[in-house]
């Protein structure tokens, strides 16, 4: 029997699964990978090969009350069926917040679970849902093996420095840091840095994680030296529906004079602010570019969003005492070919100059001449969950057997 390894990263109404077969010493395979959507409403259920083709898809009607527990119920329940030859050995999960006590992934007990979960106030869009999922697994499959795979761990070579806010010693005590996240995208991206170009790998590399969330990662030799996002997944870039980076003091004047309450000020500047907030139309730039032409909200999202990347790109550049290359990924980064190029036209100064022909074909490479090299990466979260499940369910095996 071939141990199979499910990878979830859940959200608050979906549910993105990846099965990995886990062959002794060899890289997790991907064998299926799938999504729930609508959870809560009409749920859906797609599930395809590793190699992109469908295999199932089924719907449940909205009155039929299919949320995250009747998913994973029926994910595992889905995986028996079709599983032939494979045993489900352990459950890997993508979780946003690791705080301070957790640099590196864990097996997941009751003590974990209560220590993640003081951790909600700091990603309320993320957290919450990333432990759902943990907690049914705890009470449908006792037993199960279960690792939590941080979106903070790569960020933990940073210097203390770098992690600070100039705020009074005590609130540092009390874990009022930067953390950074997308750790687990730049975590693959530095592992497959040297299949590109093995100077990125040795190298100041500036990476662009432009998704739904959008944060940018200094690398230096494949190591976070800095990042944009800070305590909270809101700081940065303006993201999809997030604020990003502002000053503290617009908090206070929504708060004393707009007279918000706390949770209205932070539903503003999680959800309906970034690219939704500025444009009034969508969070999704797809949406964006098919408007910019003609409605001038739309390209004033866009302006912004493309400005605060190439400003910030400035300030890691300054970090990481120049630039070697500089990487895009995820949704935004990995498809829309016209803001890579509208950042990199803003990076003139810094020596890159864009290929049209290669960035309009989506890379690899999509910069021109002598200066700092520009790829377009595909990132694989899902993948980097799986080697770190792996790497800790083997650790814990080698402590017991020693
Ligand atoms: N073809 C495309 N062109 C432009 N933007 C795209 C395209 N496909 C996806 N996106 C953008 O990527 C975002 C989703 O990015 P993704 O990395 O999948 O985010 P998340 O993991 O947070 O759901 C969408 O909201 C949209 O803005
Ligand atoms: C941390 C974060 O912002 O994650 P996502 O991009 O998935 O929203
Ligand atoms: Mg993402």
């Amino acid at each position: 029997m071939i141990p199979v390894l499910i990878v979830l990263n859940a959200g608050s109404s979906s549910v993105k699964f990846q099965v990995f077969d886990m062959p002794d010493g060899a890289e997790p395979r991907l064998v299926w990978k799938g999504l729930y959507e609508g959870l809560g409403g009409a749920a859906h259920f797609v599930v395809k090969h590793a190699g992109g083709a469908n295999l199932d898809e089924i719907s449940w009607a909205s009155g039929e009350d299919f949320g995250h527990e009747e998913a994973l119920m029926h994910l595992v329940s889905w995986l028996r069926q079709h599983q032939e030859g494979r045993r489900l050995a352990a459950i890997g999960h993508r979780v946003v917040h690791g705080g301070e006590a957790f640099s590196a992934p864990v097996l997941v007990d009751d003590g974990v679970i209560q220590t993640l979960d003081a951790l909600v106030p700091l990603a309320p869009l993320h957290q919450p849902h990333n432990l759902e999922p943990i907690r049914i697994v705890r009470r449908r499959l006792p037993g199960m093996p279960q690792v939590a795979c941080f979106d903070t761990a790569f960020h933990q070579t940073q210097s203390g420095i770098a992690r600070m806010f100039a705020l009074p010693r005590e609130m540092r005590e009390r874990g009022v840091k930067r953390y950074g996240f997308h750790g687990l995208s730049y975590d693959y991206i530095s592992s497959v840095l040297k299949d590109y170009d093995p100077r990125l790998a040795e190298g100041r590399v500036v990476v662009a994680h432009l998704g739904n969330g959008a944060s940018l990662c200094a690398l230096d030799k494949g190591v976070s030296i800095a990042t944009t996002m800070g305590f909270s997944a809101l700081d940065g870039l303006p993201m999809g529906t997030r604020c990003g980076a502002v000053d503290a003091g617009v908090v206070f004047y929504m708060l004393r004079e707009m007279k918000l309450s706390p949770e209205e000020a932070e539903r503003v500047l999680y959800t309906k602010s970034g690219l939704l907030g500025v444009s009034g139309l969508s969070n999704d730039m797809r949406v964006l570019r098919a408007n910019a032409a003609t409605d001038t909200d739309a390209r004033r999202a866009i302006d912004l969003f493309v400005y605060r990347i190439t400003r910030e790109i400035g300030s890691l550049v300054a970090a990481l005492g120049g630039l070697d290359g500089l990487v895009f990924t995820a949704g935004i980064g990995e498809n829309d070919a016209a803001t890579r190029a509208e950042v990199i036209a803003g990076l003139a100064w810094a020596g890159l100059t864009l290929d049209e022909a290669a960035n309009r074909a989506g890379g690899p490479r999509i910069s021109a001449g002598p200066g700092p090299a520009a790829w377009v990466v595909p990132t694989n979260e899902e993948l980097v969950i799986a080697r770190q499940t792996r790497g800790a369910l083997g650790a814990v095996q080698a402590k017991l057997a020693s």
